[in-house]
């Protein structure tokens, strides 16, 4: 077969469709990764062939725009504010949709592969009559923005004679059951296989024995931009705990980009390393990660049983940060209480009970017993 994956426009929405594109590719199917431009370095470097979908651009950006031009205003409330960012995703399609298709006109895939909210993939499924599959990256996925994503695309959709996507053929789902209040009708679960970025050496105190606890600081890939408008606060808060954070008792480990690591230069005694470094590869080093609560990040912590205090700054990740609190595996400090000390004050939360890495542990061996990715390509070729 050959199948095109169409992923958004940033690393959080590329690198988790990485590993079923790789067990679809050992199975001998092609593969061919669309993004928006400023994604081609993740792709080639995750070892897959890739082609542009759009100019570079980034969320924030295309949030900031309705479909006439007129600048956006982001709601405060937590529903208005998931149909915002919908809203946006649906405006994204625009973006991508001419590219996307004249490249798949072109390649003529059997199958299109795409995650929740990246919904230029049904879009090219729908308009050239293919079959569509979908990925969840997230714990959870709050309808309303995937709903919010189709009315924006009520247009687009009406030309084809649609109100809204036709199902797919397949939805993947990756959290793990326990967590689920309720089993979510119609999806096929799959393990949450962690791809965190190209790895050029894994840093040799990751084999060491450790003489004090440690705690990895990591606030995504978009968070800590200073360009991200959308996000006040998010790089001055990063700075502070990185230099707040030792003072627990923890080696600190700041896993940021390489440049960004530069400007948080001088760190205190107790930093070991600032960089870049895979999460996936150093989380065996490490006992409790702080994070923005991205999925990604949300998700590898999980899957390598460490617990987490997620301080989720967007809003699409707020239902997935209640979930890992509720399910006892890590601490949630919801954005507009955060600051240095309700931080250091959930570490030290998991610090001193032990429960936390017991439910993280337990949750990460029931991910362990989900279908891998190469037992969804059967179900993929049989379907
Ligand atoms: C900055 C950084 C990111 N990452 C990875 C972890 C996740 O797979 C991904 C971030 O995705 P995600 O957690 O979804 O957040 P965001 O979209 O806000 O960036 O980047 C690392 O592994 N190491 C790092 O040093």
């Amino acid at each position: 077969m050959r199948i095109l994956v169409i992923a958004g426009c940033s690393e959080g929405f590329v690198m988790p469709l990485v590993p079923l594109s790789w067990a679809l590719r050992a199975a001998g199917h092609e593969v061919l990764v669309a993004a928006s431009e400023n994604m081609g370095p993740t792709v080639t470097g995750a070892g897959l062939p890739f082609a542009p979908t759009c100019p570079s651009l980034d969320m924030p950006e295309v949030l900031s725009w309705d479909r006439e031009g007129n600048r956006t205003t982001m709601p405060r409330e937590e529903k208005p504010l998931l149909e915002h960012i919908g809203r946006g995703y649906g405006r994204l399609v625009l973006r991508m949709r001419d590219e996307a298709l004249a490249l798949a006109e072109r390649w003529k895939p059997d199958l299109v592969l795409t995650e929740t909210y990246s919904l230029t993939g049904p879009l090219v499924a729908a308009t050239l009559g293919i079959p569509w599959i979908e990925q969840s990256i997230r714990l959870a996925s709050p309808e309303l923005i995937k709903s919010a994503g189709v009315g924006e695309l009520a247009p687009e959709l009406a030309e084809l004679g649609l109100t809204d996507f036709p199902d797919p053929l397949l939805s993947i789902d990756v959290c793990p059951p326990s967590m689920e209040a309720q089993p979510k009708p119609g999806t096929t679960k799959m393990r949450y296989v962690p791809y965190n970025g190209r790895n050029d050496q894994v840093p040799s105190w990751v084999f060491e024995e450790r003489k004090q606890p440690r705690l990895c600081l990591t606030f995504g890939t978009r968070v800590p931009l200073p360009n991200t408008n959308t996000i006040p606060g998010g790089l001055s808060l990063l700075q502070a705990l990185s230099q707040e954070l030792p003072k627990l008792g923890f080696e600190v480990v700041v896993a940021v980009s390489d440049k960004l690591a530069q400007t948080l230069q001088p760190l205190p005694e107790g930093v070991l390393a600032a960089g870049q470094f895979p999460l996936s590869a150093i989380m065996p080093a490490c006992d409790v990660v702080v994070h923005h609560g991205g999925h990604g990040t949300t998700l590898t912590c999980l899957s390598e049983g460490v617990p987490q205090v997620s301080v989720p700054v967007i809003a699409e990740v707020w239902d997935s940060a209640r979930l890992l609190h509720a399910a006892g595996a890590g601490v949630e400090v919801p954005w507009e209480q955060a600051g240095v000390e309700s931080v250091l004050a959930a570490c030290a939360r998991i610090r001193d009970d032990s429960s936390y890495v017991g439910n993280a542990r337990r949750l990460a061996a029931e991910m362990a017993t989900l279908p891998t990715p190469a037992d969804i390509v059967r179900l993929i070729e049989q379907a």
